[in-house]
């Protein structure tokens, strides 16, 4: 198992596996090699191959972020934990508008079922901006919202965020180290957006603060995808 203790200034890659095939997401994982501690697996592949998945991913050293997004009532939120929870995981996503009351619910499962895992609280999605907030009745700025959602987690205990880079700074001069801040939406210079509104480079976000940030598309859908992971670390190593 990779040391998942991140020190004040670095910031560490996590490598989405939103990827159709199971064996193309181990080949990749393969290539990358030990230099790539981190791996998200999210809603995708945990639909189609489950726990087993996970466990395989584990067994290649990789640190396992289950993105899961868990929104819903505190007891079933509670319980789907009490069962992932024991998977070999060390970040599980749970969504921060289901409310303080979920969240204590969620951090007191976490505790009872894997105190070392770090759960994080999803607050304004990367793919938002304004516009998306206004559509759902939302009159807040994103950057407003999510500094709302970090203050009412930090009430609810948690210690660990996913926002995007554009909110790091403004987290850190309210709270400042007490969290972990897991930031998508982070694109090389040059890469194509897709469907993130709220986007920043490698550097910047480690510049901002970011713990970590989180890389599918530019990796995965790269000619070279190692050649790819190992220029986004050299960036946030230089
Ligand atoms: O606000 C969020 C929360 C989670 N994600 C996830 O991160 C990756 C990003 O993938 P890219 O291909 O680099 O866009 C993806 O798995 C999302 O589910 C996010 O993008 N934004």
């Amino acid at each position: 198992m990779s040391n998942t203790t991140q020190s004040k200034n670095t910031c560490e890659l996590i490598l989405a596996l939103d990827i159709e095939e199971r064996e193309d997401a181990l080949a990749l994982l393969k290539k990358a090699g030990p230099e790539l501690k981190w791996a998200k697996i999210g809603l995708q592949m945990f639909t189609k191959y489950g726990p087993d998945y996970v466990r395989q991913i584990a067994d290649l050293g990789k640190n396992v972020f289950l993105d899961l997004k868990l929104h819903d009532i505190p007891n079933t939120v509670a319980k789907a934990i009490e069962s992932v929870g024991k998977l070999p995981i060390q970040m599980l996503t749970i969504h921060t508008c289901g409310g303080k009351e979920m969240m204590e619910w969620a951090i007191k499962a976490q505790q009872s079922v894997n105190p070392e895992l770090q759960l994080l609280g999803v607050t304004v999605l990367t793919s938002m901006d304004q516009n998306s907030l206004e559509l759902l009745g939302i009159k807040q700025s994103p950057a407003d919202r999510v500094a709302h959602l970090a203050s009412l987690a930090k009430d609810a205990g948690m210690s660990g965020l996913v926002c995007s880079t554009h909110e790091v700074k403004t987290i850190r001069e309210a709270h400042g180290d007490h969290f972990q801040l897991i930031t998508p939406g982070v694109r090389p210079a040059g890469a194509e957006a897709g469907d993130q509104k709220r986007i920043m480079t490698p550097a910047q976000a480690r510049e901002v603060g970011s713990t970590y940030i989180v890389v599918g598309r530019p990796i995965y859908g790269a000619e070279n995808p190692a050649a790819a992971v190992a220029s986004i670390k050299a960036e946030l190593e230089a």
